[in-house]
């Protein structure tokens, strides 16, 4: 075969940016964002939304912190149209709110655009046309200084048009996209972005945003970088500039290509919550923020709470968010496994002790920090190991197996889950423990058990279920604990002695009750734990000395 498909495709061309500054730098401060969830995140939806979804979304997006919305494409539809009245005549947008709108260069649409605006307190207009090669002869059929004209006829029609806004009390910032600009020459973005700055006349006190979309991620984020940081070097009047990124995920690398592109100089970032948007989707601005926040940098917007605001999406937007999905995603604070749910467990242990910089292992936040709850974080499978148990029963119900019971029950537990072939519950792991420890009762349950002592001779006389049967022993030690064991051995069982001992209280005021571990070695060596609950102590321990003693039976 002389073609192969491999051969339909072509290497990205690098950039010439000799003595790249961005690979260096360092950040630390949070840009500006811009939320287009309502505009590229809606035009990306099989169901676009109506009108009170987005209110709706738009109230989740102010609650969260944006100070810019991109609220829609109100030239595109009524529904678009009306939304921008309602939130403007209703009163809905905050005083330190701007809202963008996007359009084409068509006067037609644009002025539809700044009908739509009329009345608002501060808008940011935002005009696009594409400029890539692929555009530029299929979509429009032109040549690079053709298209420079779109984009020079689209700013002086909304040039003309401000005035009126202004006049009736509007703050009025532009912003233009040479859009698809990650797969346009550089120097062609420069002419057509300095072509538009001519019309529009941007100053170091009146700037304009100049938006540098990689609108089709069609190379590794770096080549974006370049890109970026050879427009902030070279485009005129840096000074009188935003510049704005706002990046897909085609290639899966949109978080990548935004970080590096703010290395790289940009002031602004536009993206969405969860990433929804065209194709592979928009930036995923929680991903961005969340990144800034776990180096201590503040991301300037709160999302402290976003279980509720994910509930907000999906309603609003009829999108999922995957469970990998970071930051957002149902698991990923999860751990299953066995390693993973040790080293947490650990480093959680730690932290709570010191409450220092954050460095637990596997979790590179604190859930909490962003509603999350512990509980989650540690969940029991087949591939989960005697720490993950351990922290099901401490968490959920305060259970403090020892260490050495931990080893000891972990590999049981393990093989039930195993056998289950599924995840367990804590309250499922608590029965196990129920089943194998506290119910163990044959051949002996205990029914009746009495000791006293004075100067450290005890003396204990026991009802005791033999298979059903009940026997009477008796026994004598330095406590009712040994005096019991004393017993046991007299009535014929083989010889041991209490090698560990452990008891805490489960549960509080009249609910309380005890629980005793103790772990017994026979006269053979063979080391086997037991574990009794009773309301009385004594009787707590007595249990778990017979427990053990059925364990080894
Ligand atoms: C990367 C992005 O996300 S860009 C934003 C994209 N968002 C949307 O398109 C959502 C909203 N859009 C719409 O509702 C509609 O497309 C409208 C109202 C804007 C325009 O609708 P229509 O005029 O019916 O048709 P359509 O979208 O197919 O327009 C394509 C025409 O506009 C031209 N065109 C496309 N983009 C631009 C632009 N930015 N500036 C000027 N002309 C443009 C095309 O060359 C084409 O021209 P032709 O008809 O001479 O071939
Ligand atoms: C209009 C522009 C900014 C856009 O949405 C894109 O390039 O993806």
């Amino acid at each position: 075969m002389s073609f192969s498909p491999i051969q339909k495709y072509r290497p990205f061309p690098s950039i010439d940016l000799p003595n790249r500054q961005w690979p260096a730098r360092v950040l630390t401060q949070a840009p500006i964002w811009c939320s287009v969830d309502l505009r590229d995140g809606n035009q990306a939806l099989a169901v676009p939304m109506n009108v009170s979804q987005k209110l709706e979304m738009f109230e989740a997006l102010v609650k969260c912190g944006f100070k810019e919305i991109e609220v829609g494409f109100p030239s595109a539809s009524n529904t678009e149209f009306s939304f921008n009245r309602r939130l403007i005549e209703d009163g809905r947008i905050p005083d330190d709110v701007t809202i963008q709108c996007l359009v084409q260069a068509r006067e037609d649409l644009i002025e539809k655009t700044v009908q739509s605006l009329m009345g608002a307190r501060s808008v940011i207009i935002h005009l696009y046309n594409s400029t890539s090669p692929a555009q530029r002869r299929y979509v429009f059929g032109m040549e690079k200084a053709d298209i420079v004209k779109v984009a020079v006829r689209g700013a002086q029609w909304i040039k003309d048009r401000i005035k009126r806004l202004e006049d009736s009390g509007t703050k009025v910032m532009l912003q233009y996209s040479p859009e698809s600009f990650s797969a346009t020459e550089v120097e062609f973005a420069k002419e057509v972005s300095e072509a538009v700055m001519d019309v529009w006349q941007p100053t170091p006190e009146r700037k304009m945003i100049l938006n540098l979309p990689d609108t089709v991620e069609v190379a590794g984020p770096n080549v974006y970088a370049d890109q970026i940081e050879w427009m902030c070097r070279n485009i005129k009047n840096r000074e009188s500039l935003i510049i704005s990124l706002h990046t897909h995920n085609d290639r899966g690398t949109g978080t990548a290509a935004t970080e590096m592109g703010m290395l790289a100089g940009a002031d602004r970032v536009e993206g969405t919550l969860f990433g929804n948007g065209e194709r592979t989707g928009n930036l995923d601005v929680v991903q961005v923020a969340m990144n800034l926040y776990m180096h201590g940098i503040d991301p300037k917007l709160d999302f402290s709470d976003l279980n509720a605001l994910r509930e907000v999406y999906e309603r609003c937007t009829g999108m999922t968010v995957p469970p990998r999905h970071p930051y957002s995603g149902e698991l990923v604070f999860t751990a299953f496994s066995g390693s993973h749910q040790d080293a947490i467990k650990k480093g959680l242990a730690a932290y709570e002790g010191h409450q220092g910089a954050w460095d637990v292992p596997y979790l590179t936040i604190d859930p909490q920090d962003i509603g999350r709850e512990y509980r989650e974080v540690i969940r029991v499978n087949s591939q989960s190991g005697k720490g993950g148990v351990a922290y099901l029963l401490e968490s959920e119900f305060g259970i403090e197996l020892p260490k050495e019971l931990q080893r000891e029950f972990g590999p049981i537990a393990n093989d039930a889950v195993d056998a289950l072939g599924r995840e367990v519950s804590a309250a499922e792991l608590k029965a196990m423990f129920w089943k194998e420890y506290i119910e163990r009762n044959q051949p002996y349950e205990l029914k009746h058990f009495h000791a006293d002592g004075t100067t450290g001779v005890f003396r204990c006389r026991a009802s005791l279920y033999e298979n059903g049967r009940e026997i009477q022993v008796t026994g004598e030690g330095n406590g009712p604990i040994a005096a019991f064991v004393q017993a046991m051995v007299s009535h014929g069982v083989p010889t041991f002695e209490v090698a560990n001992y452990r008891e805490q209280s489960l549960g509080s005021g009249s609910e309380a009750s005890a629980l005793s571990f103790i772990q017994v070695k026979r006269a053979d060596g063979k080391m086997c734990w037991g574990a009794g609950v009773d309301t009385n102590i004594e009787l707590a321990s007595i249990k778990a000395v017979l427990s053990a003693v059925n364990r080894t039976t």
